[in-house]
C-alpha cells in the first residue's frame, strides 16, 4: 500500500484542531509513502507521554469521530496518498466495526490498524475490513514467536507494522537491535511489506531501517512533539523534519 523505502508520518487527528490537521496532513504529503493518521483515545495505554498529551489536547479541544473522517474526505480532495486510521478498539466497538468501516470508507481511507486488537481476535473485523475494501494492518513485537508472525502476515492485506522495542511509543536516541532482529526475522516469514516504528526520530535511523530491509519506516513522536511546541503552526517545522528525515 506504499511504494519501497518509504517514509510513514503519524498525526493525531484534531491535535490542536482538525482544520490543523488537515494542514499538517497537506505538510507532510509530500514526503510520505502514506500517512497514518491516529483517532484521539482517552488511554492510549500503547503510547507515551508525547502522544499521550497529543490525544488529550485533542479531546480537550473537543474532538469527534465525525472530525477524523472530515479530515480525511478534505485531504482526498488534494492527494491520493493512502491513509491509515490508527486507533484503539473502544471507538470502534462503540460505533459497531461495520458502520465505522463504513464510514471510513466512504471517507476515503485506505487501511486500519487497531492496536489493541489481537489477530487472534480480529475475524469479524477482517471480514468487514475484506468486504468494505480496507486494508489491515497488523503490529508485531520483538517477542512475537515465528508462527504468530506468520499469522498476522495471513491476515494483513496493507503491511505488517513491526515494534522495534519492548515499550511504548517515543522518539529515542538509538534504534535498539531488538528492531534489526525482528525485522530479519519478518523479511523471511512475512509476504507483507513491512514497516518499522517506535523510536525513529533521525535520518540515520531511517537510513539504518531501510538498509536493512524495511520497506518503510513509523515516525510519530518526532512529529508530534513540534505539533505539542508550535500548535497551530506547526506545519513549516514539520515540513522541514519530514524533508530532513527523507535525506532531501
Ligand atoms: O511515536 P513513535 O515512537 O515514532 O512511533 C510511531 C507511532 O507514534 C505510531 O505508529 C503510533 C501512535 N500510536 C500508536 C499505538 C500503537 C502502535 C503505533 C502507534
Amino acid at each position: 500500500m506504499f511504494k519501497d523505502q518509504s517514509i510513514i508520518p503519524y498525526i493525531t487527528a484534531g491535535d490542536p484542531s482538525a482544520k490543523a490537521t488537515l494542514r499538517f496532513l497537506l505538510a507532510v504529503d509530500e514526503y510520505a509513502g502514506a500517512i497514518e493518521l491516529g483517532i484521539p483515545f482517552s488511554d492510549p495505554m500503547a503510547d507515551g507521554k508525547t502522544i499521550q498529551e497529543s490525544h488529550f489536547r485533542a479531546l480537550k479541544n473537543g474532538f469527534k469521530l465525525e472530525d477524523a473522517f472530515r479530515i480525511v474526505r478534505e485531504f482526498r480532495k488534494h492527494s491520493d496518498t493512502p491513509i491509515v486510521l490508527m486507533t484503539y478498539y473502544n471507538p470502534v466497538f462503540r460505533t459497531g466495526v461495520e458502520e465505522f468501516l463504513g464510514m471510513a470508507k466512504d471517507a476515503g481511507v485506505d487501511g486500519m490498524l487497531i492496536v489493541d486488537l489481537p489477530v487472534t481476535h480480529a475475524q469479524h473485523f477482517l471480514d468487514v475490513a475484506r468486504e468494505e475494501g480496507i486494508k489491515t494492518v497488523f503490529l508485531a513485537a520483538p517477542n512475537t514467536p515465528d508462527d504468530r508472525l506468520r499469522e498476522i502476515d495471513r491476515a494483513t492485506t496493507g503491511f505488517v507494522y513491526l515494534i522495534s522495542l519492548y515499550g511504548t511509543t517515543g522518539a529515542r536516541e538509538e534504534i535498539p537491535k531488538t528492531a534489526f532482529d525482528l525485522l530479519k526475522r519478518a523479511k523471511k516469514i512475512c509476504k507483507n511489506k513491512v514497516a518499522v516504528g517506535f523510536g525513529v526520530s533521525k535520518r540515520e535511523h531511517v537510513e539504518e531501517l531501510l538498509n536493512a530491509g524495511a520497506n518503510g519506516v513509523v515516525v510519530g513522536s518526532a512529529l508530534v512533539r513540534l505539533i505539542g511546541e508550535y500548535g497551530e503552526g506547526a506545519e513549516e517545522m514539520l515540513r522541514k523534519k519530514l524533508k530532513e528525515l527523507s535525506g532531501l
